[in-house]
């Protein structure tokens, strides 16, 4: 049997066990059945089973690089939007401190000055990370936000809509080593314009870190000038490539698009 720590438990795994405790207490049906209700109600599927591999409260014995990577939820909303919310991932615990760590470890022995993150999601593994390396987190953000005099840099992104990214002008000084990080790469679009922001201050690109760097044109390049990391395991790599993941098929959403 696979017991969550308590620290893993939800909300809701107290109110089942809560209500397993009072359906024990109570019952006069065989100890049979009252046990096997109370494993279904409370003990997490084992990892091996398509339901554990989307579960957010059940983590795999093993932890090699990716695992994951199966938590990330397929769009659900058509061609506006990404292909998928990696965003999910950061949902479980284990799995955001994982990520985290496979990103950083082409970098264990590298200087870094300064962790930059990109607006939006970019943020949070960017924050994440410098917390973990203890450095300061430098935000480029879409343009529009930044009370302050900035640097902008226009781009095209996966979407096609031309924007403009913006930095600060009195945090990068020339030779600060930057590692930038952002949520994805797919046409590289937005990580060559955070590039372009570093590099006319002066700033050093010390490596750059996404959770998927897709062998576009631009994500090629940028893994061909700079030090790069990602999350995906190279058997992985080609169904994210071509933008659908074999883990979808475990989301119920998926299932009902399936059987339409
Ligand atoms: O490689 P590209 O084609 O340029 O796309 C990558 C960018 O797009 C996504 O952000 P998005 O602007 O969709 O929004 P968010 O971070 O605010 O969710 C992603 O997090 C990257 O920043
Ligand atoms: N966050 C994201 N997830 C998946 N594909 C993307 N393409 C650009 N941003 C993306």
């Amino acid at each position: 049997m696979h017991f969550i720590p308590a620290s893993q438990r939800p909300l809701q795994f107290h109110t089942q066990l809560c209500q397993c405790i009072t359906m024990l207490s109570s019952s006069s049906s065989g100890a049979e059945n009252t046990y096997s209700k109370l494993c279904s109600a409370v003990l997490l599927p084992r990892y091996n089973t398509p339901a554990a591999h989307m579960d957010l409260w059940s983590v795999p014995h093993t932890r090699e690089k990716g695992w994951y990577l199966s938590l990330m939820a397929p769009n659900d909303k058509g061609p506006n939007y990404a292909w998928l919310d990696p965003s999910r991932l950061y949902c479980h615990q284990q799995a955001l401190q994982d990520c985290i760590e496979d990103l950083l470890q082409p970098f264990r022995d590298d200087f870094i000055d300064l962790v930059a993150g990109i607006d939006a999601m970019g943020f949070i593994l960017g924050a994440a990370i410098a917390n973990y390396l203890g450095k300061g987190f430098l935000a480029i953000r879409k343009s529009g936000h930044l009370c302050v005099k900035t640097h902008s840099q226009p781009y095209v992104d996966y979407s096609g809509r031309e924007k403009v990214m913006e930095v600060r002008t009195d945090a990068i000084k020339p030779g600060l080593r930057i590692l930038l990080v952002d949520q994805w790469i797919e046409t590289g679009g937005t990580m060559q314009a955070a590039i372009k922001l570093v590099e006319q201050e002066g700033g050093v690109v010390a490596g750059v870190a996404a959770i998927c760097i897709e062998d576009s044109e631009g994500g090629l390049q940028v893994k061909a000038q700079y030090k790069c990391s990602d999350c995906v395991p190279e058997h992985l790599r080609i169904q994210f490539n071509s933008h659908y993941l074999h883990s979808f098929e475990a989301f119920p959403s998926q299932q009902e698009n399936h059987e339409e």
